[in-house]
This record gives C-alpha cells, sequence and structure tokens, in this order.
C-alpha cells in the first residue's frame, strides 16, 4: 500500500475523497477478545476547522465512499451524493465530513478477508463482533483524526445503530444526531430475517466454513439469495406490486424476479459473504439497552439535539420504532415521518425530505 495513504489527521494538500486508512491498535471486543492491528479505511470531505466535524455511518453494505464520482476501485458513485458535498445539505463548505468502512466490513477496514496474526485471511475464525465493538474501533479513529467532539453524527438503518451507540456510550462527543429508519434493538422478525441471510450463505457448498479465499469462488449464491431476501425487505409491498405487477418478461422471469436476481447479482460483485455474515451477526446483536438497565435507561444518556425520522413504508424498520426513539431520547423533536413509497431504502433515495432534515440539524 501507498504509505501516504497511511494517514492521522487531516494536513493541507489531502485530496477531497480519497480514501485514506488509520490503523487504530488493538480493539477488545464485547466477548473478551482481543482483534489485533485494526485498520479503517475512511474518507473526508471539507476542512477541519476544530469544531465542524460530521460523522455519516453507513448501512449494512454500504462503505466510505459517501459522496463522489465513481473512480478506480469504486464503480460507483457516493451513496448519498444528493445529500453530501458543496452547498448540499451536509455542506462540505462549511463541515468536515467523515466517512469510516464498518469494523468487520470488506472496502479496506479490518475484517474476515484480512490478514489474522499469522498472516492468513481469517475467514471463519474471524471474531463475533457487536454493535458497539464497531463504535470502539470508530471511537479510536475520532481519536487519531483529533476530533472530541462531533457537530454531528448521522446514520440510516445499521449506520443508525452506531450512531445511537456513539450518542449513548460518548455522549459527551455528540453534539447533534440524526438518526434515520433505525430502531434501539434489532426486532425479532429483523433478527428473523438476518439469521436466515446468514443462513443462506452457511448453505453454501462453497462456503466451507468462511475459509474460502483460497478457492475457486466464494459462496456466491448464498450471498445473491441473502441480497434478495434482504431487498425485498428494503422495499414495499405497495411498490413492488406497482413496478412490477405480475409482469413477465420476455425471457420468461417475473419482472419482480429478475429485479432482485439484478441487485443480489450487484452485491455479489462487490461485497464479501463473510463480511455480510459478520455485519448480518452483529445488527442482530444490537439492543441499546443490555447491560445499561433497558432502553430506556440507555436512551435517557443521550444529551445530543437529536433528529429522529423513520419511513412511513418501512417494513423493515417499521415507524414504531423510530417513535419509542423520539419518545425516549430528551433532545428528541417529535418523530419524522418520511413519506415514500420505497419502504426502508427510502432513507437512501428520498434525498430531498432526508436533506432538508439533516439542514434543520446542522443549519
Ligand atoms: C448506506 C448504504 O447502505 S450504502 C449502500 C447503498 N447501496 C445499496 O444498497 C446497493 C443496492 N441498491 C439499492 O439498494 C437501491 O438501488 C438504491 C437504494 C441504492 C437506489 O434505489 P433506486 O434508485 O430506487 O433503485 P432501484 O431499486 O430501482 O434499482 C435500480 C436497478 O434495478 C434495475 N432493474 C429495474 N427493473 C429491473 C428488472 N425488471 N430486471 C432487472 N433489473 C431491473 C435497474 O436497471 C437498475 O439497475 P442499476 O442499479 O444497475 O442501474
Ligand atoms: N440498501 C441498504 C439497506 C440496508 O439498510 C444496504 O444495503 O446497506
Amino acid at each position: 500500500m501507498d504509505s501516504s495513504l497511511v494517514t492521522g489527521a487531516w494536513r493541507e494538500g489531502d485530496p477531497l475523497g480519497a480514501r485514506k486508512f488509520a490503523d487504530i491498535g488493538d480493539i477488545t471486543l464485547d466477548s473478551g477478545a482481543t482483534l489485533p492491528d485494526v485498520r479503517l479505511a475512511y474518507e473526508t470531505w471539507g476542512r477541519f476547522d476544530g469544531a465542524n466535524a460530521v460523522l455519516v455511518l453507513h448501512a449494512l453494505t454500504g462503505d466510505s465512499h459517501v459522496a463522489g464520482r465513481a473512480r478506480a476501485g469504486h464503480p460507483t458513485a457516493g451513496w448519498w451524493d444528493a445529500l453530501v458535498g458543496p452547498g448540499k445539505a451536509i455542506d462540505t463548505d462549511r463541515l468536515y465530513v467523515v466517512a469510516a468502512n464498518i469494523l468487520g466490513g470488506c472496502q479496506g477496514s479490518t475484517g474476515p478477508a484480512s490478514r489474522d496474526p499469522d498472516g492468513l485471511p481469517w475467514g471463519g475464525s474471524f471474531p463475533a463482533l457487536t454493535v458497539r465493538d464497531q463504535v470502539r474501533a470508530e471511537v479510536a479513529l475520532a481519536d487519531v483524526l483529533g476530533i472530541d467532539r462531533w457537530r454531528a453524527v448521522v446514520g440510516g438503518s445499521a449506520g443508525g445503530m452506531r450512531a445511537l451507540e456513539w450518542a449513548i456510550e460518548r455522549p459527551e462527543r455528540v453534539e447533534r444526531l440524526f438518526l434515520l429508519a433505525t430502531s434501539a434493538a434489532a426486532s425479532a422478525e429483523q433478527v428473523a430475517l438476518s439469521a436466515t441471510q446468514i443462513d443462506a450463505i452457511r448453505a453454501d457448498p462453497a462456503y466451507f466454513d468462511g475459509d474460502y479465499y483460497d478457492g475457486p469462488q466464494g459462496p456466491l449464491q448464498g450471498l445473491d439469495l441473502a441480497r434478495r431476501i434482504a431487498h425485498i425487505s428494503y422495499r414495499s409491498e405497495y411498490e413492488l406490486a406497482e413496478r412490477f405487477g405480475r409482469t413477465v418478461q420476455d425471457d420468461g422471469r417475473f419482472a419482480v424476479e429478475s429485479y432482485l436476481q439484478h441487485h443480489g447479482a450487484k452485491l455479489v460483485r462487490r461485497f464479501d459473504a463473510n463480511s455480510y455474515v459478520v455485519l448480518s451477526a452483529a445488527m442482530n446483536s444490537h439492543d441499546v439497552g443490555r447491560d445499561r438497565g433497558g432502553i430506556a435507561a440507555a436512551l435517557s444518556r443521550i444529551t445530543a439535539r437529536t433528529i429522529v425520522a423513520g419511513i412511513d413504508s418501512d417494513r423493515l424498520y417499521p415507524l414504531h420504532q423510530q417513535q419509542e426513539l423520539a419518545d425516549g431520547i430528551p433532545g428528541s423533536g417529535s418523530l419524522e415521518v418520511v413519506k415514500s413509497d420505497h419502504g426502508h431504502d427510502g432513507f437512501l433515495v428520498e434525498s430531498e425530505q432526508v436533506g432538508e432534515l439533516a439542514r434543520q440539524l446542522l443549519g
């Protein structure tokens, strides 16, 4: 790796939106295990003035490329391009935006495909992670970057889980909080869906208990299937009916079937199945109330000015979950409802409504 990419704090002349890496040392996990020599990949936009840093936390299969063009090694534009950039709702002319690839991920941060202390890929022996472990790594990154306090921490879905953990565990470091389409604890249905997706990967004969990196291919069919199951839950019943109905394509597939296959195939090209397993299991561990006297006690620790938003057609993270957050967080206003036909993915698609809420929080 180009050592100039291994950085600490932002420096004059840093390329904007270029991926950098921070070596944050060992992380002690909730399980008691130690994950050695952890590295997080991250990107930044804007200039740090000591008090203008905003942490944007991606969801399950996102990464640090929140904003910016497609580039070598990253075939898509930023996943929140509509919201993050000069003059946009999260205005990089004013704010210093930081986004890291999640611990356990596969876009540059330490994860199952990284080398273990013996120099071999971790594979199936990569330790189980919790959302709190992932935030512990992000706290270490903030320390490396010299960011004592975030102007705001922002996250949707699994990103919202980490944003919550930040605000509960480090309230003094989070001035404002934006929670989107997330929950205080993974519900039975969320656990059920993720557990089934994990099993789809494990059932693939090419999985080899996670030790597939030296084989011809990994559990691509399992990952594809997992993504298709997930994607159904990311969109609304109404949308699928309106867009696809019972239409059958010329190739004999239902249009909706073809659509899901398209999304499955796309993920397989950019994501590692072991990371999918580790990150899905981490989401299933999510419960802000664990060892804190329950959800209400945990939420009462948050001091940040908070906006909680949900999507009216989200069947995966239904509105009552965000209502619980808005009711329980002392500095939250009433629940904001984003109107969308797109279900859970509304937090990625409805940039105008989500952007307006971000402006309210950051303005
Ligand atoms: C914070 C984070 O989580 S970052 C991760 C975000 N990215 C992802 O999750 C990647 C998966 N993608 C998605 O979830 C969604 O595409 C979003 C949220 C990014 C965008 O949603 P939308 O703009 O509504 O896209 P939509 O769901 O309509 O999908 C469009 C794709 O389906 C394809 N498609 C539509 N109908 C069909 C069909 N019948 N057969 C095959 N493909 C189809 C389109 O060609 C298009 O392909 P492309 O994305 O390769 O250009
Ligand atoms: N499309 C999002 C949904 C999960 O919240 C992702 O893949 O991360």
